[in-house]
């Protein structure tokens, strides 16, 4: 059994907060809103965010981040991207050498260009910095439904460690040391199903769906391996396997929000009526940066970040992706 303190009390936060309750540790939740932890520890329900899923009496919730960090072997970090940095630097009064944090949100600091766990290790020097993503909505989590995810850490003892907390009979757990190329992953790909999310809300079919997944798949790879990421990470369940929940599930935030744009709703009204965090629109631009700088070709990111930033029509979009010029799907076998 361990102590573990899960800091943010959205739907995701709330759902691995439950797992780990259930799996037998003692688990302590923050809400930034004192109010929303004394009603959570009142109602025992995430009304807003996980309505009908029972938070057993073992649960804890508090307001106060001095109690949630304070004795935790092991922190787990569910604020939204932007809030990351901050609430590390709210932690660091209280956090011992060694308490292990493990950021389960998934962003890129526009301004950075870093990772959120590159970001926890600037503010929190002192942590054993670890990453779990995968496909994985915290609505089938929170049901129990079987779900496979990976941790990643800087040492296999952590790897393992992590593993071991989060795994369960509905809860897969797969290890990797390479936690660069799983943030990537898991952050891009919220760009990618806002592209599938407007093709949707246009009425496009399934074929553009597919098209967009695969091709995305493609620009995110490119983009990562360059960076220094591993292939079959991007293969793998942090990068095609969350690439297709994304875009494919009735839960998705990030394909919602496109799908409401695709519509006809500004950025704006498409967040306010998602009501739930839409990383992929703060990763768009950090996307676009990152392209560039590593010289990488971004298509879908860029019509993207248009129809996001500049206005452009969503229909216009698509048709200029359709409209680049011909090109090899790929050059890894050349003709002889
Ligand atoms: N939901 C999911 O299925 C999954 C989500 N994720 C990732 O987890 C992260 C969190 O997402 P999710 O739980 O869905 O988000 P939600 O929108 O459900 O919840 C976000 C929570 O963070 C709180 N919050 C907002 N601003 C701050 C702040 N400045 N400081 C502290 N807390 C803050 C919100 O409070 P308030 O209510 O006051 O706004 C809310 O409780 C995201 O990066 C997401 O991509 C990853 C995998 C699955
Ligand atoms: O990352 C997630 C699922 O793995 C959650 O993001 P979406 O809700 O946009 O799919």
């Amino acid at each position: 059994m361990a102590n573990i303190g899960v800091i943010g009390a959205g739907s995701w936060g709330t759902a691995l907060a439950l797992l780990l309750d259930k799996n037998g540790h003692a688990v302590t939740e923050w809400s930034h809103r004192p109010e929303e932890a004394e009603e959570l520890s009142r109602t025992r329900e995430h009304k807003s965010k996980l309505p009908g899923v029972k938070l057993p009496e073992t649960m804890r919730f508090t307001g106060d981040l001095e109690e949630a960090v304070t004795g935790k072997e092991v922190l787990i970090m569910a604020v939204p991207s932007t809030a990351v940095r901050s609430t590390a630097a709210k932690i660091r009064p209280y956090l011992t050498k060694g308490q292990i944090v493990v950021d389960v949100a998934k962003g890129i600091e526009e301004n950075t260009l870093m990772t959120l766990s590159q970001q926890i290790e600037e503010e929190l020097p002192d942590a054993d910095v670890a990453v779990l993503s995968g496909p994985s909505h915290a609505e089938e989590v929170g049901r129990g439904l079987p779900t496979s995810v990976v941790v990643g850490a800087k040492t296999r003892e952590t790897a393992e460690y992590l593993q071991g907390l989060f795994m369960n009979e509905v809860f897969r757990v797969y290890t990797s040391p390479d936690m660069l190329g799983m943030e990537l992953g898991g952050s891009l790909k919220n760009v990618i199903a806002l592209a599938a999310g407007i093709a949707d809300g246009l009425g496009y079919g399934d074929n553009a769906k597919a098209a967009l997944i695969t091709r995305g798949i493609h620009e995110i790879s490119r983009l990562g391996v360059e960076m220094g990421g591993a292939i079959e990470s991007f293969t793998g369940l942090t990068g095609v396997g969350d690439l297709i929940v994304t875009c494919a599930s009735v839960h998705s935030r990030n394909r919602k929000a496109g799908y409401l744009i695709g519509q006809g709703r500004t950025m704006q009204e498409a967040m306010d009526e998602v009501k739930m965090v839409v990383e992929g629109v703060f990763s768009t631009k950090a996307a676009v940066k990152l392209g560039k700088k590593y010289g990488v070709d971004m298509p879908i990111v860029e019509q993207v970040n248009a129809v996001l930033f500049e206005g452009k029509d969503a229909a216009e979009a698509v048709n200029d992706l359709m409209m680049r010029s011909g090109k090899p799907e790929h050059t890894a076998k050349p003709w002889s």
